[in-house]
């Protein structure tokens, strides 16, 4: 197999095409042929067991990736933001320059002010990193995707090392940002409850393969309380070979 920096192209129609991506790391093949289409504007969650090859999927689609050994066709938009489960803001610059890093023109600084006070960190724009809590720092790392516009915003376990609170309130602001701009997304996640509340489409990957494709046809905001959200919580357990019973003594999953 060659190793491939052909294959990032912008498209019409699907936000996201891949046609048979395979990823190997020496002996092992993570990816094995995924085909997977993301229709633009879709908010999509991908969950699988650690290992599986979450990460490995978003950072093919961010086009970061082009050391690891691979083949397949992947098409995907040319403005793409990725956020990850650190904040990974450069700890020698203020919030808003933060914010701001990569971008240029006059009115940058204005939309860096707009996106932090879209987060809900207006004032904070000369504080450094250091200053914030981890759920600030996040907000901080979703403004500087937004101020990119991004037509998809690939999200890696965000939320997981923040508390079971701020994480709902990330949830909300998440969902509320979707649907004031309306990238397509793809949240990585290990949270199936954080998936159904979240996205319209679930997707879990094992064995290399998308092995669920499920639509969570519910209104938002959703509830817990649904009845339905059950029934979506227990396929997707089942589908990562999870019972309830284990569910409920981990707290989630
Ligand atoms: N740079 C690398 N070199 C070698 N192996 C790698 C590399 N990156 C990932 N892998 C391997 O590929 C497999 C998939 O890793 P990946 O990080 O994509 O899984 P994941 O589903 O995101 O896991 P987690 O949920 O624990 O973050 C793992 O076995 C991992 O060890």
């Amino acid at each position: 197999m060659a190793t491939h920096a052909e294959q990032l192209t912008a498209v019409e129609g699907p936000a996201v095409r891949l046609t048979g991506l395979t990823r190997s790391f020496e002996a092992r093949t993570v990816l094995d042929g995924i085909d997977l289409d993301i229709p633009a504007g879709q908010f999509t969650a991908l969950l699988g067991h650690s290992g599986s090859g979450k990460s490995t999927l978003l950072r093919a689609i961010a086009g970061l990736d082009h050391y690891v050994v691979g083949s397949g066709e992947l098409t995907a938009p040319e403005r793409v933001s990725v956020v990850f489960q650190d904040s990974r803001l450069l700890p020698w610059r203020r919030v808003l320059d933060n914010v701001l890093l990569g971008t240029d023109g006059k009115e940058a600084a204005e939309r860096g002010r707009a996106a932090l006070a879209e987060v809900g960190l207006a004032g904070r724009e000369r504080a450094w990193p250091n200053e914030l809590s981890g759920g600030e720092a996040q907000r901080a790392a979703l403004a500087r995707s937004l101020v990119r516009d991004p037509e998809l915003l690939l999200a890696d376990e965000p939320f997981g090392a923040l508390d079971a609170l701020t994480r709902i309130r990330m949830h909300v602001l998440l969902r509320e940002l979707w649907e004031r701009h309306r990238p397509s997304v793809l949240l990585v996640t290990h949270d199936v409850d954080e998936a159904i509340v979240l996205a319209d489409r679930v997707l879990v990957l094992d064995q290399g393969r998308i092995s669920v494709d499920l639509t969570i046809d519910r209104p938002h905001p959703r509830s817990y309380r649904d009845p339905l959200f059950g029934e979506y919580r227990e396929r997707l357990l089942d589908a990562l070979g999870v019972t309830e019973h284990h569910a409920n003594q981990d707290g989630h999953q």
